[in-house]
């Protein structure tokens, strides 16, 4: 197995077949799901101000113990102009400015309004400086708020907003190709007969990368023939070209023969790793061409390995790769061989439940699975309750 490739060596040469793509400014509604091209600074404080955290009163909490005259009201984007001196109290209201002078918040829960009076009918406040909060709290301008290459979640969206933007720059959607190859498939849901079958891993594969910032192009079926898929390649105009099907040794697995026909360059074939050995990845023109297994868990394994680190890394990100989470095992496994194992398996309150048949056509037993056990090369044997990896795969 001397010439099978380390999953781990393989995606680091996959990702430096091509780096980002160009940078686009898009509007925040726009932005979350993508990773930015840029650090995002703060363009301002936030709170932009000390501000009440409650509705009640701005007071001096050494004015506690004696009545107060109340002087005026803050409200949100309407402050109270004048000062808090000592013996008075300010009508305030969650988020609004705590005026000059005061330096605490009584609740209105606990204190007793007669007309201009006010007086503590509770506990009060225990500490000086209660339920206000202070001024660039959550951020101050200048703050690195949000790293460059950084996935942007919907909070993410919000703390730039806070933060002064209404656009953010990110990378261009990057354009996908997936070209389904074999002489039995027809498109999905059109009649199947005899020795037909649909061609599922297209829309699968469109699907698992419904999440991400891409362009997909459907390119359709091609025939297990060298001329038919080396001019299928030569038409694709694409920033990555993923096929599926044909990757393997036999007669009719002609994906690395038309990649070199069509001018193409090879950078490696055949991974140490179970599904997915017969991967293969290089370039032609501008595009970085990915040869996924055609068996449709192996397609789907090393689309969750390759393909969405491959397109994570083209839009700008960071850290490219598919969170790995540990469990305990629901039952013993055996030792592991020479290829990286991806068992699926479901996540119960038993634990990480590998399925019995780890065939990589069987399709039900994927679609059942929320996680891929990680078994290492030649990992020994372990027992129910041992800690496994897995990476959660719904
Ligand atoms: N002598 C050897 N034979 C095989 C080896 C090997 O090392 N030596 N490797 C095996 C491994 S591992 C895999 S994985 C498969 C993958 O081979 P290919 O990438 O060439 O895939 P195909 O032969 O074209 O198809 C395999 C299987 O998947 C079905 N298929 C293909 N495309 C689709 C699609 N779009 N939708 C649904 N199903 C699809 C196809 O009908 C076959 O049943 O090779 C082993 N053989
Ligand atoms: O390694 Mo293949 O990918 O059997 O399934």
């Amino acid at each position: 197995m001397a010439d099978l490739l380390p999953v781990a060596e393989a995606q680091a040469r996959l990702l430096a077949l091509a780096p980002a793509v160009a940078v686009e400014t898009v509007p925040l509604a726009q932005a979350v799901g993508r990773w930015t091209a840029a650090p995002v600074i703060a363009a301002r404080d936030q709170p932009f101000a000390d501000l009440s955290a409650m509705d009640g009163y701005a007071l001096r909490f050494a004015d506690l113990g004696q009545p107060l005259k109340v002087v005026g009201e803050s409200a949100a984007g309407k402050g109270f102009l004048g000062s808090v001196a000592a013996g008075e109290a300010v009508r305030i209201f969650t988020g609004a400015p705590v005026p000059d002078g005061a330096d605490t918040i009584l609740v209105q829960e606990e204190a007793a309004r007669d007309g201009d009076g006010l007086a503590l009918s509770g506990k009060g406040p225990l500490r000086i400086g209660a339920h206000i909060r202070p001024r660039a709290q959550d951020f101050a301008a200048g703050a690195e708020i949000i790293s460059g290459g950084a996935h942007l979640t919907p909070a993410m969206i919000g703390l730039a907003a806070a933060a002064g933007y209404g656009a953010l720059p990110v990378r261009r959607a990057v354009r996908v190709a997936i070209l389904s190859t074999g002489d039995e498939l027809v498109p999905a849901g059109a009649p199947a007969s005899g020795a037909q079958l649909p061609s599922s891993n297209a829309p699968m594969l469109a699907a698992l990368l419904a999440d991400l910032p891409v362009t997909v192009l459907d390119g359709g079926i091609v025939r297990d023939d060298l001329a038919a898929m080396t001019a299928a390649f030569t038409a694709l105009d694409a920033d990555v070209i993923v096929t599926t099907g044909g990757a393997s040794v036999g007669d009719h697995d002609l994906v690395r023969p038309a990649l070199l026909a069509a001018g193409g360059s090879l950078d490696f074939w055949k991974i140490a790793m179970r599904p997915g050995k017969p991967l293969l990845a290089g370039r032609l023109g501008g595009a970085v061409v990915l040869g996924l297994p055609g068996n449709p868990v192996s397609a789907f394994v090393t689309a969750t390995l390759f393909l969405r680190p491959l397109i994570a890394h083209l839009s700008g990100a960071a850290d490219p790769f598919p969170r790995r989470l540990s469990a305990p095992l629901a039952h013993p496994l055996p030792a592991n061989g020479p290829r990286e194992d991806y068992m699926r398996a479901r996540l119960t309150s038993a634990g990480l439940d590998a399925w019995p048949v780890q065939d990589s056509g069987m399709l039900a037993a994927l679609a059942g699975s929320d996680a891929l056990i990680v078994r290492p090369v030649h990992a020994p044997p372990v027992a129910a309750g041992d800690l496994a990896e897995y990476l959660p795969i719904a």
